[in-house]
């Protein structure tokens, strides 16, 4: 855990329920999970596909809407927003690395990492030296103004990792996000994450199926069919 973890909860999970459909084909995604993550704990959600694994991450970053039970991130109650709540939530201190990359197309690879910074209207000789810095990081020096279509996917989810760190969040919410990497890129990705909790004291939730991840995290939660086991 990083030198900044202390007893403060950023992200409190009670009794979270989530299902798909209705009626006989319903599919309950989560049964009652509860869990909480300190400041600047990277916690690792592990399960086999299907276990709940996005559900629960979606939920938790206000993605998705969940049925029973309660979120609360950084003492808001995430459940009780309605959806332009939610969504003012990831531009205010919960960040997102989705496992299709959510980069915007039209933009260069430090375009979309100074969105975030943008929206927060740093000044601009502060964004680009923070840009710099974010995708020297993730070893994409010489792809700054390439556009998505113009990078591979494990650079993509470079400028995706970048992206989500550059605002410093309060909270990394990331599906898989060294799912699509080679093991090197995987590891320098693993290894930014680690350092940002670290450094900055950001509470990280991850799902991830890679023992070095796991390895690097401080706790490891696993689902099973929508509900945590023992660890
Ligand atoms: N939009 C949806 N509509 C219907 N069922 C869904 C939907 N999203 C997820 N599910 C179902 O909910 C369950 C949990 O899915 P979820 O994606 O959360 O699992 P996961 O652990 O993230 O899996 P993976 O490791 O494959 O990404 C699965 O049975 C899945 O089929």
């Amino acid at each position: 855990m990083s030198r900044h973890a202390r007893p403060d909860p950023v992200v409190v999970v009670e009794d979270l329920h989530r299902s798909y459909g209705s009626g006989p084909t319903a599919v309950h995604a989560l049964r009652g999970v509860s869990f909480t993550a300190q400041r600047g704990e990277l916690v690792a959600i592990v399960g086999r596909s299907g276990s709940g694994k996005t559900s629960l991450l979606n939920v938790v970053a206000g993605l998705e809407q969940a049925d029973a039970g309660r979120v609360s991130v950084a003492g808001t109650d995430v459940t009780a927003l309605d959806e332009d709540g939610r969504d003012g939530l990831r531009g205010d201190g919960v960040s997102m690395i989705l496992q299709g990359f959510g980069l915007v197309a039209e933009l260069s690879a430090t375009e979309n990492v100074g969105l975030p910074l943008r929206l927060q209207r740093w000044p601009s000789a502060r964004r680009e030296q923070r840009v710099a810095t974010l995708l020297n990081l993730v070893g994409l020096d010489g792809h700054a103004a390439h556009r998505p279509d113009e990078l591979s996917g494990g650079q993509m989810q470079r400028v995706a990792v970048a992206r989500a760190l550059a605002a410093s969040p309060t909270l990394l919410v990331a599906d898989e996000p060294t799912g699509q990497l080679d093991t090197d890129t995987g590891l320098a990705v693993m290894a930014l994450i680690r350092g940002v909790v670290e450094a900055e004291g950001t509470t990280a939730l991850l799902s991830t199926h890679d023992p070095v991840m796991i390895a690097l995290a401080d706790r490891v939660l696993h689902l099973e069919d929508g509900r945590l086991t023992g660890a």
